[in-house]
């Protein structure tokens, strides 16, 4: 038997130049990229220089900063929303925090900024609205390729006003045992529609495949991000697109910090399987359901301050 091909996640290349013109010879193979991408493992590495270096440097100086203030204060990120707020999970070892509507800045002020700084911070809460503005648009453009892809491109702008973009911040610490490795975050499948994840390199986040397999993603290049389908997209594409299983392996004595870009369907919305999408082979899998039901859902059922639970809960929620 020769030696195995090691196993390996997708990386599409955003930077070719035409790639981001709609309509394009390059739009539409980056777009067939993507959907395959996220049809057999549900994520992929996009590389992607328009999100500048600088930009990257001072958002994630900004995280830095939030999670060096005393417990205390950082307790005051608050939320009403399940899910929602400043959580530590196995004391010592993860820390989240979240900012709602992260890409309008009155909501980055008046929200998350101004309960640590009273009196404002207007650099801290530029950065975190710039930085999660030019992500989420971003997301659009690849929803744009996704729904294009699929042929239900017609649902694009109803889609995209539906969404509203929620930036969570992470500190994993090391193991207080000297242990080599320890679990960061516990398997779970995202319960957004798309995430979009940025850290040095993420290495230590895993993905599990279809057949069952680990695979460490460690991005190739400072330009890169991670892209990863949720519990949303997978019932609203009737299980087209693959929600992933995931968690964060911890190797070495390092301090982790990530940042990820959440879109989630608005409150209120009935997320509804598009017709297309349905017929005798492909029978309608999830009935509509209001997301922020969903969501009150999981925490009536696990315990919030706990990690997600181990499998998507999309299909108990409202499969058919
Ligand atoms: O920190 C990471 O690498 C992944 C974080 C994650 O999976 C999440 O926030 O849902
Ligand atoms: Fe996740």
């Amino acid at each position: 038997m020769g030696s195995q091909t090691p196993l390996k996640l997708p990386v599409i290349d955003f930077t070719t130049p035409g790639a981001l013109n709609q309509g394009s010879p390059e739009w539409d193979s980056v777009k067939v990229q993507v959907r395959e991408a996220l049809e057999e493992y549900g994520c992929f590495e996009a590389v992607y220089d328009e999100l500048s270096l600088e930009l990257r440097k001072a958002h994630f100086g900004v995280v830095e900063k939030l999670f060096d203030l005393p417990t205390d204060v950082k307790k005051l990120n608050v939320y009403e929303k399940p899910f929602h707020g400043y959580r530590g999970h196995y004391p010592d070892v993860f820390e989240t925090m979240e900012v709602d509507c992260a890409n309008v800045l009155q909501q980055v002020e008046e929200n998350f900024i101004n309960k640590f700084w009273p009196q404002g911070n207007p650099d801290l809460s530029k950065t975190i609205h710039s930085f999660s503005r030019q992500v989420a648009e971003f997301d659009g453009v690849v929803r744009r390729m996704v729904l294009e892809s699929l042929c239900i491109e017609k649902y694009w702008e109803e889609h995209m006003n539906s969404t509203d973009y929620v930036l969570t911040v992470n500190r994993y610490l090391p193991s207080q045992n000297g242990d080599e490795s320890h679990l960061g975050l516990l398997s779970h499948t995202d319960k957004t529609t798309t995430s979009l994840l940025f850290g040095k390199d993420l290495d230590g986040l895993e993905i599990q495949t279809k057949q069952g397999d680990w695979i460490n993603v460690k991005l190739s290049s400072a330009n890169s991000l991670f892209y990863m389908a949720g519990d949303a997209l997978y019932a609203w594409t009737n299980g087209n697109l693959f929600n992933a299983i995931h968690r964060v392996m911890m190797r070495g004595n390092i301090t982790r910090y990530t940042t990820g870009l959440f879109s989630v369907p608005k409150e209120g919305y009935m997320v509804t399987v598009p017709e297309e999408l349905v017929d005798e082979e492909h029978p309608l899998q999830f009935k509509p359901f209001d997301h922020f039901e969903y969501l009150k859902f999981l925490a009536e059922h696990f315990d919030p301050s706990s990690i997600v639970p181990e499998v998507s809960n999309i299909k108990t929620y409202c499969g058919t």
